[in-house]
């Protein structure tokens, strides 16, 4: 990696405080949204009124109105072509002719805001597709199909699965979930493999998940935090390279046949043992010729990587700027790759790798199988994403972005100077091992010096670290060797460290996102686990309405200073589900707030000003907590 893009991508991370937005309060930033809107619509209810008269300002106003007049959309021009002003005051005055409810009139503003949003989004497709105009409209075709018995059933009874297992499908045609891995024909050394890690029944995102995977169907799976959605992308990916080797045997210089890519290092080491560990099993039993599965990530030696692609390779688990970088420079070709799944994925866009991964589609020569999977997908990354799917199915298990209902999640009011002292007491609610999170590398390095000389057996990671420390720490912590771990969000994303006791949130995330990212570092697939989270008047009030509605929604306790703030959500909610909408924000997914305040939109709004106008490159971080990585 070049200093420059060092650089770039440590500016990516973003992890120190010198990046945070100046911090406007929501009612003031609510009090100059309405503001700016009522006097757009005085100004509209002005021009109508009197069209024909000359502008106040003589003359020269006049003149200079003329051509914004003249530019203004007339009725059956796309609604895109207003600005956002515009289309607000607009509906205001629709709504007031129309006597709307006030839940109705919000849905109907948030509608607009979306709807102006996802026009200025480029869809997540090959530039090159898009130039040629390329469609595809079948999906994947895979030579695997279900048992006999699982076709015969009927629509109904296929429901009747999806309702006992809380599973939620949209798409056409979606394949039938199937209960056990047996039904799923899967190879017999992979059943055998699955149970010798315990590994008997499916759960439910993989009832659903890998049929539709193994049928070639592109997909978006969501479900929480710890509820084995590896499983469900890594197996096809395994069984397809395994299938495609059967019938032409992949040589030198070739492949791979698949790919997942992840937004860190360590998920996709973690990622690349699990793939690996279904190849050994399929070659141990000689079901198929050696899988070489690559690990294709930033910090290790390009030598090795080399290596396994001149022998040719089947599978590749990479971070998407290694994995870019490798493209460019035609160490590998996509040629024969029909499989894409990209782990974390609205967390990866987010995080700022929109760009490689549109890049990485762009290398792609034929029509591949899509998979996107996540414990968070706000609505504007699923329609966005939705540009790069052929055939989607859905898959929803739980409310995207809800909090895994097996972590009992504690809130406490610590004062930022005593957080450190109320650490120590806090380390002692539970039994190793303990994950803390911070939102800067400072706080990390701190904490660990901190805890060392308290004689805590800890180990630190972050984006600043080199990649022997980065190992050192994860190999520690997974291994029981150290009790706990201290990070920032580098290490809140999909790592599985066996029975993690506790989460401790030294500061609250400024996305909620992340916030269910790091507490689902524990109460994993069935066990229990505690998060506790330190607020305080440093926290942003828009965060902390999502975390109490987030409590809320999972019936934990909310603290005295969460109950008591002032909660425009609270009075809206009923109306809103009575409007028949749903709850919360439509853009980011936050329970406490609506998309007319929604602080990520806010900022996705500059990012798209500045891009517009030749400023930054919009590559910068969206939101707080960085773990930006190659
Ligand atoms: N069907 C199953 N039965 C029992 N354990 C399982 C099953 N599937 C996966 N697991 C185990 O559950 C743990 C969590 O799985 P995994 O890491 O895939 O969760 P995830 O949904 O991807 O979580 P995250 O959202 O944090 O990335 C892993 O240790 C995995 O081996």
């Amino acid at each position: 990696m070049t200093a420059a893009a060092t650089g770039k991508r440590e500016a990516e991370e973003g992890e120190d405080e010198e990046d945070e937005p100046v911090y406007v309060p929501v009612k003031q930033r609510r009090l100059m949204a309405e503001e700016a809107a009522r006097r757009a619509l005085d100004a509209r209810r002005k021009g109508a009124a009197t069209p024909a008269e000359p502008r106040a300002g003589g003359p020269a106003a006049a003149a200079a109105a003329a051509p914004r007049a003249a530019a203004r959309p007339s009725a059956d021009e796309p609604r895109r072509a207003q600005s956002l002003l515009d289309q607000r005051a607009e509906m205001l005055a629709t709504n007031t002719m129309h006597k709307l409810t006030d839940a109705q009139q919000r849905n109907e503003e948030d509608r607009v805001i979306l709807e102006s949003m996802e026009n200025s989004l480029r869809p997540l497709m090959s530039v090159a597709e898009l130039a040629k105009g390329v469609v595809y409209t079948e999906s994947i075709a895979t030579c695997w199909e279900p048992p006999a018995h699982i076709r015969a059933m009927s629509e109904d009874q296929r429901q009747d699965v999806r309702n006992k297992w809380h599973i939620l499908v949209e798409g056409e045609d979606v394949p039938p979930p199937i209960k056990s891995f047996k039904d799923m024909r899967l190879p017999p050394a992979v059943l055998e493999h699955l149970k010798a890690r315990k590994i008997l029944k499916p759960t439910p995102i993989q009832i659903q998940g890998l049929p539709a995977v193994l049928s070639g169907r592109d997909l978006i799976g969501i479900a929480f935090t710890g509820s084995g959605k590896t499983l469900a992308f890594t197996l096809p990916l395994v069984m397809f390279a395994a299938d495609e080797e059967r019938r032409l045997p992949i040589v030198r210089g070739e492949g791979p046949i698949g790919m997942v890519v992840c937004p860190s290092r360590e998920l996709a080491r973690q990622t690349h043992a699990v793939a690996q560990g279904f190849c050994d099993a399929l070659s141990a039993a000689n079901e198929c010729a050696p899988l070489r599965n690559m690990l294709c990530i930033g910090g290790i030696a390009p030598k090795e990587q080399l290596d396994m692609i001149r022998q040719g390779v089947h599978t590749i688990v990479a971070t998407p700027g290694r994995l870019q970088d490798l493209l460019t420079k035609k160490r590998i070709a996509l040629d024969l790759c029909r499989y894409l799944a990209l782990d974390e994925a609205d967390r990866m866009i987010d995080m700022g790798f929109e760009e490689e991964v549109r890049n990485i589609m762009d290398f792609f020569k034929h029509q591949r199988q899509t998979l996107l999977f996540s414990a968070t997908m706000p609505a504007k990354i699923q329609t966005f994403a939705k540009s790069a799917l052929v055939r989607p199915v859905v898959v929803n298990v739980g409310r995207a972005g809800a909090a895994n209902l097996d972590v009992i999640q504690e809130v406490e009011y610590v004062k930022q100077e005593a957080k450190i002292l109320y650490l120590l007491e806090c380390l002692q609610k539970t039994a190793p091992p303990v994950l803390i999170f911070c939102e800067s590398k400072n706080d990390v390095d701190s904490i660990h010096e901190y805890l060392l000389l308290k004689g805590v057996e800890a180990v630190a990671i972050h984006g600043g670290k080199d990649q022997e420390e980065r190992n050192y720490a994860i190999d520690g912590f997974q291994s029981g060797r150290k009790d706990v771990m201290i990070g920032t969000d580098i290490a809140s994303k999909g790592l599985d460290f066996p029975d993690v006791q506790h989460v401790i949130n030294y500061d609250m995330p400024k996305e909620i996102e992340n916030y269910v990212h790091r507490i689902g570092r524990t109460g994993r697939c069935g066990k229990t686990g505690v998060a506790t989270t330190f607020i305080n008047k440093s926290c942003e009030e828009t965060t902390l309405l999502d975390l109490k509605h987030l409590l809320k929604e999972a019936k934990q306790r909310i603290p005295p200073v969460l109950a008591t703030l002032d909660d425009p959500a609270e009075a809206e909610a009923d109306e809103s589900i009575d409007a028949g909408d749903g709850r919360g924000c439509k853009f980011c997914g936050g329970l406490g707030h609506r998309a007319a305040t929604c602080p990520k939109l806010e900022s996705q709004r500059m990012k798209a000003v500045l891009s517009a106008s030749g400023g930054s490159t919009g590559r910068e971080k969206i939101g707080g907590g960085g773990g930006g990585d190659w």
